[in-house]
């Protein structure tokens, strides 16, 4: 089986508590988009509950038994009889991003197993299980434009649709780990409700849909106000960072030639 786990970009992020259990509450739309990786889940006959990982692309910084797809396999073989299987990611979608690639390759993995294995699992018991890998994991079951909020396992769907826009997604060689950035938020109030974000043009974004990420992040890596503002004078019409850095993307009216303007980062742009 082989699967093809997209990434997703935060459109507007207000952090609003520090919660006892040492998270944060949030509020913010997660939109997927079509930067994906590629897994392949092979079967391996005649044995149960052992995954073996192996990636290529982009090299993950930690070990292959502690990928979240590993972790994702483990989740369930505690609970059902698994054969073993062998897991192939080719890694695509950058990390210390904030595009939640790990989250969805995980999300994707309990989803392509549970068709390989007919175990069943509705979509609420997947996005149980996503929950028990990562806070943003359960939005890759849903993957359709949500309000997130709680620790952004708890969504709502909304009407938004960017397709008439083309967007411009580039990366800054250095990355923001989640929790190193979580700890420089202040919590606020959320100051629009994201429920509403359909009705607001994007032409009256800026300014209102604010990521609370960047005021802390950003002095750590200035690219990305750089990148912002190339993006602007490339004509965007809103830009952001996504999620807890270091991604940002763009809204333009038009197709740009990005990569001439940014030879030196990952640069993704949709169709
Ligand atoms: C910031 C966001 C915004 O969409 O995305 P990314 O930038 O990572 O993509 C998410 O909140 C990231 O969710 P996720 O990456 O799944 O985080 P988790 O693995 O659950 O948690 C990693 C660490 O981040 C902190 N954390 C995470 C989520 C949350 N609501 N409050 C937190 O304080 C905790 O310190 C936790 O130990
Ligand atoms: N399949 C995976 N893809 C990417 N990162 C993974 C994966 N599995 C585990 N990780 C770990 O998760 C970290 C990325 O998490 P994070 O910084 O939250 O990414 P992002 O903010 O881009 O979603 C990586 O540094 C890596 O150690």
């Amino acid at each position: 089986m082989v699967i093809f786990p997209n990434a997703k970009i935060n459109i507007g992020l207000f952090v609003t508590e520090k919660r006892s259990d040492g998270f944060h509450n949030l509020e913010t739309v997660f939109y997927p988009i079509d930067l994906r990786d590629i897994l392949e889940i092979t079967e391996v006959k005649g044995e149960q509950g052992r995954c073996v990982f192996t990636s290529t692309g982009i090299l993950i910084d930690c070990p292959p038994e502690k990928n979240l797809v590993s972790k994702a396999y483990a989740i369930l073989a505690a609970e059902y009889d698994l054969p073993s299987v062998d897991v192939h990611l080719h890694k695509i979608i950058p990390y210390g991003a904030g595009l939640g690639g790990g989250s969805s390759d995980a999300a994707f993995m309990l989803v392509g197993l549970n068709q390989l294995f007919s175990l069943g699992l509705n979509e609420e018991q997947l996005m149980g299980y996503a929950a028990r890998v990562g806070s943003d994991c359960p939005f890759f079951v849903l993957n359709h434009p949500v309000f997130a909020f709680g620790k952004g396992e708890l969504m709502e769907t909304i009407d938004l649709s960017l397709k008439d826009y083309h967007m411009v997604l580039v990366k800054p060689n250095r990355g923001v780990s989640t929790p190193e950035a979580y700890r420089g938020i202040t919590p606020r109030a959320a100051s629009f409700d994201l429920r509403e974000l359909g009705k607001l043009p994007v032409e009256q974004w800026t300014g209102v849909i604010v990521n609370d990420f960047e005021d802390s992040v950003v002095p750590k890596v200035p690219e990305i106000e750089e990148i912002k503002n190339k993006l602007r004078d490339l004509g965007a019409i809103y830009v952001s960072m996504t999620g807890s850095g270091s991604a940002v993307y763009g809204l333009f009216h038009h197709p740009v030639e990005a990569e001439k303007a940014f030879p030196e980062y990952f640069v993704w742009q949709s169709e």
